[in-house]
């Protein structure tokens, strides 16, 4: 296909999301079955746009003067794919799969409009509700951090060191661009390319077979590392879902002393068995009911809660979240949150550590839940983490934000990785 035939199969896309509210994965597999000609360079080119066009919506909408399908998709290749118009006319010339063209009423929009005179959301790419959570968290570079979280994401590994050492992997991914990352220790990161280029399929690697590798994003194995957990403690992963973290914490804790890793929601857990055995795992014990689980209670040097939540963090990865999240939602992720932290907080002995992450960048989530939480429970203390952080990563590395000096925040604009929060609390002796 050409260029032409691609963006009018990703307007179709957009389409598609847009009038049947589905969710642009599910889109963009229906579109590829039901267009079996495209090739897998066109697949990806379409999922490209599609991606695009979600991350940047509201700028791109103000700039064309039109919101629908079209205009977005020809907004991607204007802005963000950097064609020009004579680039764009040339290239549709005589291509029958191209959409109609921009007129010309929308191309002296585009070459008149100034993104300095839309309202400050729409400069950002969020949705309007969400702003003062932004302003509250972020002060001054608000707006940079909201439009830090419309880029593409790069393709970060964790080299699981279970099975090879982060410069074994590195070599055997060698020619897909892999490279160390710059904080994570284990961490190993493939550029997120620009235009139609797709990212390989790592998980076809031998290498990924033999569980020489996790794909997990850098905010999340550093999230992971700041739990610091020690050979031959035991750790409670309270939140486990797919095993991310506990995977991690597993490989960092050398496979001595004990992970248990528990979750309510049985079918986000199921995946966990598949990946622990490829890792080369051996001490985890995964629980699917409190139950099994309470007779440990008040025994464990530290528990881990990787709460549900609005997943804000990772709209550079899913952006169609970011139009649909409610005040509804947010609501009721900050309940599930309180009672998650209020069944994990029993199972921590005296002396051991609650640890607190979401991937949110809502201060509702997260400084608002924490600080909450030792309030209503004296017995619990917040325990800075900027020593364990220059200790970990070392002192010259990105730094994350801290609102109270005291928690983290990472994200894409001060860490380059998905929005993540950590806190530590110490449980009094
Ligand atoms: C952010 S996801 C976990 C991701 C996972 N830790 C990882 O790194 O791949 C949050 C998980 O919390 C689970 N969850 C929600 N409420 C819970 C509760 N009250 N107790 C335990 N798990 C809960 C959800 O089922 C979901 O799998």
């Amino acid at each position: 296909m050409r260029l032409g035939g691609r963006l009018s199969g990703a307007i179709e896309v957009l389409t598609d999301i847009e009038t049947r509210r589905r969710p642009v994965a599910d889109a963009l597999k229906d579109w590829g079955l039901s267009h079996r000609f495209a090739g897998s360079g066109d697949r990806a080119a379409i999922g490209n746009i599609v991606y695009d066009a979600l991350r940047m919506k509201l700028s791109h909408a103000f700039l064309m003067d039109d919101d629908s399908p079209t205009a977005l998709g020809y907004a991607v290749l204007l802005r963000q794919w950097g064609l020009s118009p004579e680039a764009l006319t040339a290239e549709f010339d005589g291509d029958r799969f191209a959409p109609q063209a921009l007129s010309a009423e929308k191309l002296a929009a585009f070459h008149t409009r100034n993104l300095d005179e839309a309202a400050p959301h729409v400069q950002g790419d969020i949705p309007e509700w969400i702003q003062p959570a932004f302003e509250t968290n972020f002060s001054d570079a608000w707006l940079a951090e909201a439009q830090a979280l419309a880029d593409r994401p790069t393709l970060d590994l964790r080299a699981n060191t279970l099975k090879a050492s982060r410069d074994k992997v590195l070599k055997a991914l060698e020619r897909n661009a892999a490279v160390a990352s710059a904080i994570a220790r284990q961490g190993i990161r493939i550029p997120a390319g620009e235009g139609p280029s797709r990212l390989p399929n790592v998980t076809a690697d031998l290498a990924f077979q033999k569980g020489w590798f996790e794909v997990q994003d850098e905010g999340s194995q550093i999230v992971a590392d700041l739990v610091v957990p020690q050979e031959g403690e035991q750790v409670l992963d309270f939140c486990a879902g797919g095993g991310g973290k506990t995977l991690a914490m597993a490989a960092a804790m050398n496979n001595k002393g004990q992970v248990h890793a528990y979750d309510t929601d049985r079918k986000r857990l199921a995946p966990i068995i598949e990946r622990l055995k490829r890792a080369g795992t051996r001490n985890v014990q995964v629980h699917e009911s409190l139950s099994s689980l309470s007779p440990l209670s008040g025994r464990f040097d530290r528990v881990l809660v990787d709460a549900p939540c609005t997943g804000t963090g990772t709209w550079r990865r899913r952006p169609d979240t970011k139009w649909r999240l409610t005040e509804k939602n947010l609501e009721e992720r900050l309940t599930q949150q309180q009672e998650a932290l209020a069944n994990a907080s029993a199972f921590v002995r005296p002396g051991g550590f609650l640890l607190y992450v979401t991937c949110s960048i809502l201060p509702q989530e997260n400084e608002e839940q924490v600080h909450g939480f030792c309030k209503a429970n004296p017995d619990f203390e917040i325990q800075p983490v900027a020593e364990t952080w220059s200790r970990l990563f070392g002192a010259d590395k990105p730094k994350p934000r801290s609102r109270d000096g005291r928690t983290v925040t990472l994200t894409p604009a001060s860490t380059d990785t998905d929005g993540f929060f950590f806190c530590a609390m110490s449980r009094k002796g």
